[in-house]
């Protein structure tokens, strides 16, 4: 939904072709036994190329100063491993073949090198032999983090079910797609071999909480967090076990982890009373996971027993706020906006208000589920204002600095789609999500994944399992592509080029992803950041299911299949709405002469987008003439409908009819702009009673009956009619003053900023 698809354009659609040719070729060896190569050469050549790498910036998003496109390549889907590791058998590297799952195997290996990272983290592993292969993990961690590497020289791991997978240079790997295959071992787990063993194990409790405070002073808390965990295991005392429990519980909260935070947090409960910084940790905890309600009690709780604790009122004092936006809806959109322009990545400080809404079987996606009104709302209406669960931005300087996340190109030869964008950036954000949080997997997990099936085992030797390709799919099907903020976009329009309708950045908003599409819509997303704000379009009695549009209705002519291709291709499903069915019916000779009527209009009002944007071509000065001439053609356009726009909106004629009347606003004749505004939202399938100007006005009333397709171009129409009204209708200024506040709030997500876009009025 609004994301780049570059499937089609030719060098992507090669790419594609090439991928598959190399998958083919890759399986054709599959049972073929490697050559491993000499350790030295292969450790000496890895680490000379990582350093170049690290020289050229490459991993960063910036490349010798170039925008770095990242290029990442999904292979064929394979299941997680699901068996404990009691029943793994252990294999040495030189057991592996290409191309092939080892299922009931595992391996265990140690990092020979450093590490390097492009869209996988990579190292040299060695087994016990003294054999070396490429380790190439995928969805571990943001492969770019500063501060702290994944893999480090001398990291003992388990790689369960190994899968040994030709390289696209002909080469060959390790590779590891499920974070669940993995498994990193602390320093004295008694799976370490003898001869890896280090000093280590004889290390105590106290040595191991030091070295996690040094960590952790060094924000290196993976790190801090495996020490704690050495000195959790290392026969603490009481005390030792309290203080270590909570420092590691601060650890997991610096990493998100905030349900293993939790259970730490409880279990130095159980040694003593929760402390003040116990409580304090706990209300952060419950807060990361906006469980504002039981965040505030904690707090409470804090605030009677420390009172002269400051941070604990002011935490307070924002968990309030937070429960209120939950249960009331009210949100103060200025400072989220102001949060937006600030932070990066835009993530904002809000909570999710879910208002009239439930999920229930949908009566449009045969089988599935959808989202429908649970009382009647009025069009502007809030229907929920949701915080993504997890949201990738690429800022708008993607490529140009090394902490912007860079664009991905992902080649996908199972959905045979080549996307653009922060896909891949999303599928690790809600990975490690996922694996830190585990019961918020089914809040993800459940969202529709079409045919995929997925491993029913939730989790292995006490781990969570997670399926990256049922992630993938879930993306797939699920995420949004969207701008910083609406506003900003919509004020775009008017001086780009192109009205751009797909967008870098992209999330999951779980509530969201059970809205069906139909081309006519009855709601409507906006964004400001990692928010989402949804709205009813139109009036809709209770019971209603709610439907947007996964991809744009067309508002040029083209054949019926061609709009269904998105679709089915994206989606899986042909659009049955009444705007489908009507191009469906709609002869290839209706359509040509539609594209003639199209190209006519531009040659006489040659508009920077054919009529589609908001501004047309600055300096240019049509004649009346022209203009009349411009008008039959809409006419004759108009006349190639057979249904009432009402019932079928006429999205092409809607836009040239906007084009005249600002065409006519320019030249100050308020009756034809009023003319032309209605007519374009009559054609938008709006039904307005009164404000026409040339029929007479007198005591008229300005009504709309019935709710049209809302595009930004419908609160142009709006302004349009309020300034002809202003100079000749005043009685109506307000009225459709407040149609252009309410199609505002609908397609930017609040009118606050109404008066600012537009400017006072009456
Ligand atoms: C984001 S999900 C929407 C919720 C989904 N129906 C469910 O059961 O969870 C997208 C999927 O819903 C189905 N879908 C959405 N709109 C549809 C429509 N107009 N007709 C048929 N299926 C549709 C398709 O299977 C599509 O891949």
């Amino acid at each position: 939904m609004d994301r780049h698809d570059v499937t089609e354009l030719p060098q992507y659609f090669e790419n594609l072709k090439r991928q598959k040719q190399l998958l083919r070729d890759a399986q054709s060896r599959r049972g073929q036994r490697p050559a491993l190569r000499p350790r030295m050469e292969t450790i000496l050549q890895f680490t000379m190329r990582a350093m170049a790498n690290d020289a050229n910036g490459i991993g960063s998003a910036t490349a010798g100063g170039m925008q770095y496109i990242a290029s990442s390549f999904v292979p064929s889907s394979y299941p997680p491993c699901v068996t404990p590791f009691s029943e793994l058998t252990k294999t040495p590297l030189r057991g592996l073949v290409l191309e092939t799952h080892h299922r009931g195997s595992y391996l265990l290996v140690r990092c020979a090198t450093r590490q390097d990272s492009m869209t996988a983290i990579m190292a040299i592993v060695e087994d016990e032999s003294g054999d070396v292969v490429l380790l190439q993990l995928y969805h571990q961690e943001q492969a770019n983090d500063p501060v702290e590497n994944i893999l480090e020289e001398g990291m003992i791991l388990v790689v369960k079910e190994p899968y040994l997978k030709v390289t696209s240079d002909g080469g060959f790997g390790l590779r590891v797609d499920h974070v669940s295959d993995i498994e990193f071992l602390s320093p004295d787990d008694d799976r370490i071999p003898r001869v890896w063993q280090g000093t280590s194990s004889s290390r105590t409790a106290l040595a191991w909480k030091t070295e996690g405070n040094d960590f952790f002073g060094q924000a290196k808390y993976r790190a801090a967090i495996r020490a704690y965990t050495g000195g959790l295991d290392s026969s603490p005392s009481l005390d030792e076990a309290h203080a270590i429990t909570l420092n590691r519980s601060l650890a997991f909260i610096k990493r998100k982890a905030f349900e293993q935070a939790l259970s730490d947090i409880d279990a130095a409960a159980e040694i003593t009373n929760p402390t003040e910084k116990a409580l304090f940790r706990k209300a952060q905890a419950l807060y990361g996971l906006q469980m504002f309600r039981d965040c505030c009690q904690v707090l409470k709780q804090l605030c009677l027993a420390y009172p002269d604790n400051k941070s604990a009122k002011s935490e307070f004092a924002r968990a309030i706020s937070r429960h209120s936006e939950e249960t009331q809806g009210r949100y103060d959109f200025r400072k989220m906006y102001a949060g937006a322009a600030k932070l990066r990545p835009p993530h904002l400080d809000n909570a999710t208000h879910i208002g009239p809404v439930a999920i229930k079987d949908s009566t449009i996606s045969p089988g599935g589920r959808g989202l429908f009104t649970t009382k009647p709302v009025s069009a502007g209406d809030l229907l929920f204002c949701e915080k993504a669960f997890a949201h990738a931005h690429a800022s708008e300087a993607a490529g140009t600095t090394s902490r912007a996340p860079a664009v991905t190109l992902l080649v996908d030869t199972n959905s045979d789609r080549v996307t653009m964008g922060t896909e891949q950036e999303l599928t690790n954000m809600i990975i490690r999500k996922l694996h830190d949080n585990p019961s918020l997997a089914s809040t993800v997990t459940s969202l529709h994944h079409g045919s995929y099936q997925p491993v029913e085992q939730t989790s292995v030797d006490n781990r969570p399992i997670i399926d990256t390709f049922l992630v993938r799919r879930i993306i797939a099907l699920n995420s949004f592509g969207c701008p910083l903020n609406s506003r900003q976009s919509h004020l775009s329009l008017a001086t780009k080029p192109k009205t751009e309708s797909a967008f870098y950045s992209s999330g999951i908003w779980p509530k969201a992803s059970h809205l069906n599409h139909t081309c006519t819509s009855n709601a409507h997303r906006s964004f400001i950041g990692d928010m989402m704000i949804a709205r009813a379009t139109r009036n809709l009695p209770a019971g209603t299911e709610l439907t947007w549009w996964y991809h744009p209705p067309p508002v040029e002519p083209v054949p019926y299949l061609e709009h269904q291709k998105v679709l089915l291709r994206t989606w899986g499903f042909m659009c049955k709405c009444a705007l489908c069915r009507d191009l469906r019916n709609t002869p290839e000779s209706v359509i040509t002469k539609r594209k003639r009527l199209l190209a006519e209009f531009r040659t006489l009002v040659p508009t920077r987008e054919g009529g589609q944007t908001r501004s047309l071509v600055a300096g240019r000065l049509v004649g009346v003439e022209a203009l009349k001439k411009a008008e039959g053609v809409v006419e004759r356009t108009a006349a190639t409908y057979k249904k009432p726009a009402v019932e079928v909106p006429r999205l092409a004629v809607a836009g040239l009819l906007l084009v005249l009347a600002r065409e006519w606003d320019e030249r100050g004749k308020p009756l034809e702009v009023a003319r032309f505004a209605l007519a374009a939202l009559e054609a938008y399938g709006f039904v307005v009673d009164g404000g026409n100007l040339a029929t007479g006005v007198g005591g008229e009333t300005l009504v709309v009956k019935v709710w049209g397709v809302m595009v930004d171009n419908v609160i142009d129409c709006w302004i349009f009619l309020r300034k002809a009204y202003q100079m000749v209708a005043p009685e109506l200024v307000a009225v459709a003053g407040g149609y252009a506040k309410v199609a505002y709030r609908v397609c930017i997500g609040e009118d606050e900023t109404f008066d600012e876009t537009y400017g006072r009025f009456g």
